[in-house]
């Protein structure tokens, strides 16, 4: 895969508490620089990402509920829904898995409708549900993406970046799995490798989530022709 088809497949992401304007600056300069597919910042930078991407033919993507999920339905929903009116295309919007845990599962599948209905009516163009796959069990990652599908998300997303464990190929194989090709699937927290970038993909990733694309990107860049995976 050359770094250009990688980048388009890249939702690059700051997200961590405390970030600055300049890292987000930083951010929207580096998506620019590789043709990221996407950039996602918390949604009080949104106005300042819109800002720094007009004109850009880059995804502006935020996140809702986040980094816990356990923010009320309404919030979440509202929080969504102002992130649109400020610029942004897309909600990464996490699920509250205490509620999944619990068996509440009416209780999910409304906190998720509510915030595809409130994106959808802010002229979004859709919503990724997070799952954080470090704190559920096969079969509930499986329940979670079958409410996701039911409530109308367009993708489901492995975790955070700030929760238990990272990315990994079997929860990108078992989600892809779970949702067919009805719904996207995006890798996201602890993604620092192109090895482990080109795996996930390959493991059924449609988009990645990383801090650390210039790394990977400039990694692919300077590795020997005949050491590519897959060849595209
Ligand atoms: O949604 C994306 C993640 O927050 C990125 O996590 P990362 O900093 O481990 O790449």
């Amino acid at each position: 895969m050359t770094p250009a088809a990688l980048a388009s497949r890249i939702e690059h992401t700051e997200l961590r508490p405390g970030a600055t304007a300049a890292d987000i600056e930083r951010l929207c300069r580096e998506a620019r620089q590789w043709r990221c597919g996407g950039v996602c910042v918390a949604p009080a930078w949104v106005p300042r990402m819109s800002a720094l991407l007009r004109g850009a033919d880059i995804r502006l993507v935020t996140v809702a509920g986040f980094p816990h999920g356990d923010t009320l339905p309404q919030a979440k929903a509202r929080e969504a829904a102002l992130a649109v009116a400020a610029g942004a295309a897309e909600v990464d919007m996490v699920l509250h898995a205490g509620m999944l845990r619990s068996g509440e599962a009416a209780a999910v599948a409304a906190d998720i409708r509510g915030v595809v209905e409130a994106v959808r009516a802010a002229g979004g163009k859709g919503v990724k549900v997070i799952l954080e796959c470090g704190r559920l069990t096969d079969a509930e990652k499986r329940r979670a993406c079958a409410l996701a599908e039911a409530a109308g998300a367009g993708f489901v997303k492995t975790g955070t970046g700030f929760g238990p464990g990272g990315a990994t190929v079997e929860d990108v194989r078992l989600l892809r799995d779970a949702v067919g090709t009805r719904l996207g699937v995006k890798a996201a927290g602890g993604i620092r490798t192109a090895a482990a970038a080109l795996a996930l993909l390959e493991a059924g990733a449609d988009r990645l989530g990383c801090s650390a694309s210039p790394a990977i990107l400039e990694a692919l860049r300077s590795r020997p022709a005949d050491a590519g995976a897959g060849g595209t």
